[in-house]
Formats: C-alpha cells, structure tokens, sequence
C-alpha cells in the first residue's frame, strides 16, 4: 500500500514531487512516522492509537515497525528540545515554515540528535521527505537546516539552547521538552521533593515498560510468565513484558488480562483493601471507561462475593467496560453527576475522574504539547462535582476511592479538600463528615514493599521512583 492513500485521479493539494512509494522501506518507515505525527497535529489523533493501525496498513513489521515506533514517540516528546535547536539553524522563524516541513525537520532533528541513525543518513532522508512534501525548494532549505543541526551533539546544543545560568524552568523545559507550565506544576506537586524535578522530567521522556494484569480468577500469573513476562515490583496481579507484543499473549488476547500500569491495578486493590465495617458487597466504579480498572475490581469483587457496577457516561466507552469485566459487573451509561442510584448505594466507589492525565506523559507523546494550563481549570467543576456525588452515593461507613492520572495539584488534593470543606460547612448535600484514610498504608497492604507515595494521607506514584504512571489516591470514608 503507497504511503498516502489517494483517489486515482485526485490531484487536488498535490504538492511538487510527491508523496511517493520508492519502494525502499526506510522511506516507508519515515513516511509513516510523518504521516501520524502530522495527524496528531491536524487531527489530534492520539500517535498511541493510529499507529498500529498505520503499521499494519502498510505491512511494517519487527524492526522497521519499531523504528517508525521510535521515531513518532521520539520526535512528537522531544518537539521542544528540537525547535529550540531549529530556531538557532534557520534563517526562518519557525512559525514562518509551513506546518509539514517543520514537522519533517523535527524528524529530522530527533534522528539526528536521538539515534544511532548515522547524520548524513538522517539529512539525506529528511530532505527526501521534505521533497516529496513540499516541493525541491523547501528540500534545499530543509537540507541547509539539518546540515547545521548536525554541527553539535544533543549535549552540544543543549549547552547553548538550555544554558546552565538560564531561569531554571525555562532551562528544564528546553532540556526535557516539556511546556513551561507543566514543569511549574510538576514541580509544586513534588513539593519536599522538587529537587526530583529534573529525574522526573526525564522518566517522562523514557519508553514505559509493558505491564499485563492477570484478572484474579481469570488468568494466574504463571501463564503470563510461561508467555515471556516476569514478575513486576508492587502489584501481586502484576507481570512485565520485556518486549514482545502484548496481543500475542493468549490470555491478553482472551480479555483474562490486560495491559495495565501497576499505579493503576494498586489504586483499585487499596480501594478493595480498605477497611470497611459491616455490609461489603455493592461496590461500584463511576468513571469506568474504557475498564482498566473496572476489569481488575470486578474480578476481586467477584471472589469476594461482592456485585461492581461500571457506569460511564459515553455509551462507546461503556462499551469498552462490557468487554474488559465479560459478565462480572453491571455496566451502565450513567452520568456521575445526575446519578440514577439513591444516595447510599454502594459499600466502595472508585471515581477515576477525567484529568489532564499529565501522570501518563510517558505514554502519550503529544499529550504535553495539546493541553493548556486552562485545562486544569476547566476539568475542576467536574472533578468536584463528581467526587461530591460519589460521596452521597456510598453508605455511611462505605469507602470512596478519588482516583486521577495527574500529580496536578488542582486535581488532586486541592479537589479532596475543597469537597470535604464544603460538606463540613453543611454545603447543599447531606453535609456527613468525611474521615480521609491513609492511603498509603491501603496500599502497602496489597503492595508490602512499596515506599515513596507519601507520608499520607493521600498517596502519589511517581515514574521516576516507581516506574509508574503518576497516579493520586484518596481514600475517603463517610462517617
Ligand atoms: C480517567 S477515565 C477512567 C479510566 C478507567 N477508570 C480505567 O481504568 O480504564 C475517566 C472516564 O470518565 C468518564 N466520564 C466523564 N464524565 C463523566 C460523568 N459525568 N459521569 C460518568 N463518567 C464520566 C469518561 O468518559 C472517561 O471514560
């Protein structure tokens, strides 16, 4: 299949030159790599979900799909870091180049400075690339910029771009491509621990391991190690899969396991660990979409003799949440904020609110670059809204787990705070007092070895020290 698909006969936006198949396919592994980082821009594809798609599209297996891997994650990460090295080796403002070709020369860039591709290979492909995108003119200017990229080593230029006397998150934020504004905030939410900025930031930057869930009573670990995987640090459902795909993994193929971040499957086994007294066999999961969560709780649920019930508000993803539990949990399109339950229903809840997911920067390369700080203040309404309903939603006594994928301080304690003083103040809801549990003990009873989430009593992974997405946990319980 050509690179781009195009109706026979379809001529309109042809550019001089291109696009077009030689046939070798290193010029397929590029183009690749160009077409979804350009679809991440246009059409704010997630590169996670489009790729393997276009992998398979155009037959690219073993290690031409994983260089056309790399060179998407890695240029889409590194976007920062090679435009501020660009903007020194262009006699053009870069928001002077047309959107394709800065995106070419950032591919260009990151092999250049990124990879073992040897320079002149990188130069020679990129200017190919920026022929058949924008026409033999662009491809000597492109040319021109990348033989000056190719003058210093990352080290070299980031001495120039990211100095060392520079204002410290300008210099962060250059040297690990991250926007300025997350730096601030990772940084306030590491609080004590700041001066792990810099470990942070790069963990951001590193390929996350694979890690699978055995579903209890679904699938034993056994099967997974005996299918290549090993045993992983925290999660007793938890293995890692050094390399390899997941899909060919039976068990993963079967919907008995998953991939799942440890963060992930630990937050739900704390929530099913956390103390309770009296009735414990109505749990539900608010926020369930797409069923991470939903497929490990509702298989401890169901050896425990207890009934999930997954809500989500968008019916497609609701959808996703029927096949992750196969049969173990009621699921519902369900707004959490309007809910169809009465208020005491359930003896657990997680709510595994929508945020900005700055704790899986790992995972989604363009994540960083597509949202702005306003997103966090357009996320908080709901966020608070939805915990306030899950409050009245449990029982007195019962257990809510505040679940976010983003160490963001506004979505995370500042929200559990300012939920729990406006029941304190009476407020407009049924006003019970809400005791705050210590998560992190939660946690290291399902995880014994587990240190560094915090001195309680809300708990925060970190991928610098754990290897995990940065997930926040609190456990709430309603007096
Ligand atoms: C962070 S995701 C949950 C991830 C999930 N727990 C998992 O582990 O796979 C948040 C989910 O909340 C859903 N959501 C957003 N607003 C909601 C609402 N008002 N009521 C219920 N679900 C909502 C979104 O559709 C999304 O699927």
């Amino acid at each position: 299949m050509p690179p781009t698909s195009r109706r026979r006969g379809d001529h309109r936006n042809r550019r001089p030159g291109g696009p077009r198949n030689t046939g070798r396919p290193q010029d397929l592994v590029r183009r690749t790599a160009f077409d979804v980082i350009r679809a991440v821009e246009t059409r704010d594809a997630y590169a996670n979900l489009l790729l393997p798609s276009r992998l398979r599209d155009r037959g690219l297996t073993g290690r031409d799909a994983a260089l056309a891997t790399e060179l998407t994650y890695g240029t889409l990460r590194g976007r920062g870091t090679y435009d501020a090295v660009l903007a020194l080796c262009s006699d053009r403002e870069l928001r002077r180049i047309d959107a394709p070709l800065l995106d070419v020369l950032r591919l260009g860039a990151h092999q250049i400075l990124a990879t073992r591709i040897p320079p002149h290979a990188a130069v020679g492909t990129a200017v190919e690339l920026a022929r058949s995108v924008s026409g033999p003119g662009q491809a000597k200017f492109a040319n021109a910029v990348l033989r000056k990229v190719t003058t210093r080593d990352l080290d070299g230029w980031l001495a120039i771009v990211a100095p060392g006397d520079a204002d410290e998150t300008t210099r962060l934020s250059i040297a690990h491509s991250h926007p300025k504004w997350i730096v601030s905030a990772m940084r306030d939410a590491l609080g004590p621990d700041r001066d792990e900025i810099a470990g942070l930031l790069a963990a951001d930057n590193a390929r996350p391991r694979v890690t699978l869930v055995a579903r209890p009573g679904r699938a034993a670990l056994e099967e997974l190690y005996e299918a290549g995987a090993e045993p992983a640090p925290y999660s007793p459902y938890a293995a890692v899969l050094p390399d390899g795909d997941p899909a060919a993994v039976a068990a993963v193929r079967d919907g008995r396991a998953a991939v799942q971040d440890e963060a992930s499957q630990l937050v739900a086994l704390a929530l099913a660990a956390a103390p309770l007294d009296g009735a414990d066999a109505r749990w539900a999961d608010l926020c369930a979409g797409p069923g991470g969560k939903a497929g490990l709780l509702s298989a401890v649920a169901t050896e425990r003799g207890a009934r999930l019930l997954a809500a989500d508000v968008q019916p497609h993803r609701a959808g996703l949440v029927g096949r992750a539990v196969d049969g173990r949990a009621g699921v519902v399109v369900a707004d959490g904020t309007a809910p169809a339950w009465r208020p005491g229903s359930f003896d657990r809840i997680l709510l595994d609110v929508p945020c900005t997911g700055l704790g899986a920067l790992r995972r989604r390369p363009e994540a960083r670059w597509r949202r702005g700080p306003q997103a966090v203040a357009e996320l908080g309404p709901l966020q608070r809204s939805l915990l306030a309903s899950a409050l009245d939603a449990v029982r007195p006594g019962g257990v809510v787990a505040y679940v976010t994928c983003s160490p963001h301080l506004a979505e995370t304690r500042v929200v559990v705070d300012d939920v729990l003083h406006d029941r304190e103040r009476g407020g407009d809801r049924d006003g019970g007092r809400v005791e705050r549990l210590d998560a992190p003990s939660a946690l290291r009873t399902v995880a014994p070895g587990l240190s560094g989430v915090g001195d309680g009593p809300y708990a925060q992974f970190w991928p610098h020290r754990h290897g995990t997405d940065a997930m926040f946990l609190a456990l709430l319980r309603k007096a």
